[in-house]
């Protein structure tokens, strides 16, 4: 009798060969390309990955070197990776403005087991549903209610630092990376945390670990199959890491969600006062992700602590590594902090008078002197993209489907065309007739295009309240300058030592 059997099984075999072939043709085709576009010297089948195999503090240095040389464009590889290196602010904006290639890099599959696919490391539907889902909670209107946690959350600093005014200096990182994680803690997620927590000092130290872990993996591409990375240490420490950060952030939802479930009392912004907002009622991150789950049901308790992760380690580091480079240029620029202080003391007078979300909005010098703190000091130093779409760079270069594709916001920032005496440190860079005729991707500290970074007005906010707070109760003076910080390649801007500042009583 006749069986369609062996007939099937020769058809799914051609389709299967048919389908890895042209992966494989593909694939070489690709390299082929890509390999054209200059880049450093590279070995045969190793590419780069021994120029790569060094400290992070060298690595750092090494990227600086290229983004010099190869300006606007080069390839690196190793093994069979190849990825492309934006440089330019016309070959950025060609890619981050496209409503297509939205899908992150490779170089974010290392956050997965952390983040899984929340908002930053998502991509298609998910991605645009979770983005829909969490832009009202970065409305105006919720803004304007956290700025009273800012506030209150700087007073608190402020009585550390007064402490601290009696050493020959301190170390900004630990008391600004606290105040950050308070913050986000308390605005978003409406948890209050305190300053003495264990808990909280192990979740700050995991993350650290956690962006450590995730760079040492990328620079080493034996390591990408799971199958041999399973067998090192970095693994271990990787699981433990992670199930800590997951046993904290379970933590905090689930207190959260009893909340909710007791009382319907949750964080809700002020009554809006202006009628654009139609008199809506507004709720932060993690109360409308609860309230969604309960209600609409298109996101689950695991999609929420995918989004909560998301927004303690997006939410925290960023915005205070930002603030710790911001506080040492205070010091280090005399000039600059009294014109930042006369400022702050004409909209708010002395410490006593109280500290409004409209007078913070209206510090205009303050929010030049954070732009530039910004340029200089990138709190994401590069961003990653793997087309979807092949893209034709104005610098001359095509650059099929599946490129990965860098961007590297440290280099675009620093670049001498665009940025004249680029390590000088002026906000005047940023008045309005100097920006006028500026390339809009010449500046992309948030990044932009559709993936931009959700939370940027809600940072600068919180900036604006702490430095606000810091200058005018203390006068900065300088020990760390931006030539005794050591960069390490990392996933945020980090310095390998201390960033020390002396903080003295006005
Ligand atoms: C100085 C502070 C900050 C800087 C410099 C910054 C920078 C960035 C950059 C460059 C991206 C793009 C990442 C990429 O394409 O891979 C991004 C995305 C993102 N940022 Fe920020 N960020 C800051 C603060 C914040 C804050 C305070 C929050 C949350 C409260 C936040 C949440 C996010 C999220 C969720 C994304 C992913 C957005 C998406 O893909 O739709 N960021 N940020």
């Amino acid at each position: 009798m006749f069986s369609i059997f062996p007939t099937l099984f020769y058809v799914i075999i051609f389709i299967s060969f048919a389908y890895i072939s042209r992966k494989i043709y593909d694939r070489i085709k690709r390299i082929i390309i890509v390999r054209k576009i200059p880049g450093p010297r590279a070995l045969f089948v190793f590419g780069n990955v021994f120029e790569l195999l060094d400290s992070p503090e060298n690595i750092w240095m090494k990227l600086r070197k290229f983004g010099k040389e190869f300006y606007p464009i080069y390839r690196i590889f190793s093994f069979h990776l190849t990825a492309v290196n934006l440089l330019s602010p016309e070959d950025i904006e060609i890619v981050l403005s496209s409503p297509v290639n939205i899908n992150k890099g490779f170089s974010y599959f290392m956050l997965h087991k952390w983040l899984e696919t929340g908002l930053l490391t998502s991509e298609g539907q998910k991605w645009q549903t979770r983005r829909k889902i969490l832009t009202p909670a970065f409305h105006f209107n919720i803004l304007r209610s956290f700025s009273n946690i800012f506030v209150k959350e700087t007073e608190e600093l402020v009585k550390e630092l007064n402490l601290e005014c009696s050493k020959p200096y301190t170390n900004v990182v630990p008391l600004i990376y606290r105040f950050t994680l308070k913050a986000i803690a308390e605005t978003a997620m409406g948890t209050k945390m305190n300053n003495d927590n264990q808990d909280e000092k192990e979740y700050i130290k995991n993350i650290h670990r956690m962006g450590n872990i995730s760079m040492n993996r990328l620079l080493r591409p034996w390591l990408f199959p799971q199958i041999f990375y399973s067998l090192t240490e970095l693994y271990r420490m990787e699981r433990a890491a992670v199930k800590a950060l997951h046993d904290f952030t379970t933590r905090v939802i689930r207190k959260r969600l009893k909340e909710f479930r007791l009382s319907s009392s949750v964080v809700k912004e002020e009554q809006p006062s202006d009628e654009c907002y139609g008199g809506k009622t507004r709720l932060a991150m993690l109360d409308l992700l609860i309230k969604t789950m309960t209600e609409e049901g298109n996101i689950d308790e695991h999609g929420i602590r995918e989004e909560v992760d998301t927004f303690m380690f997006e939410g925290h580091d960023t915005t205070a590594t930002s603030l710790c480079f911001s506080l040492m240029l205070l010091a280090c620029h005399q000039e600059i902090q009294n014109k930042v202080r006369e400022e702050v003391l004409e909209a708010f007078g002395n410490a006593n008078n109280e500290i409004t979300f409209k007078d913070l909005q209206g510090l205009s010098y303050m929010e030049m002197f954070i732009k530039e703190s910004l340029r200089l000091y990138p709190s994401v130093p590069f961003i990653s993209r793997r087309l979807v779409e092949p893209v034709t760079t104005p610098s001359g270069y095509y650059l099929p489907r599946d490129t990965e594709v860098n961007v590297h916001i440290m280099d675009l920032h620093l670049n001498e065309k665009l940025w004249p005496d680029p390590y000088r440190f002026d906000p005047d860079r940023f008045l309005p007739e100097a920006t006028k005729h500026r390339h809009p991707f010449a500046y992309i500290p948030f990044s932009a295009g559709p993936r931009n970074c959700i939370g940027q007005k809600f940072a600068m906010l919180e900036m604006k309240a702490l430095l606000a707070g810091v200058v005018r109760s203390f006068r900065l003076t300088a020990v760390d300058t931006p030539d005794s910080l050591i960069h390490v390649v990392d996933l945020v801007n980090r310095t390998k030592n201390e960033i020390k500042v002396k903080f003295e009583r006005l």
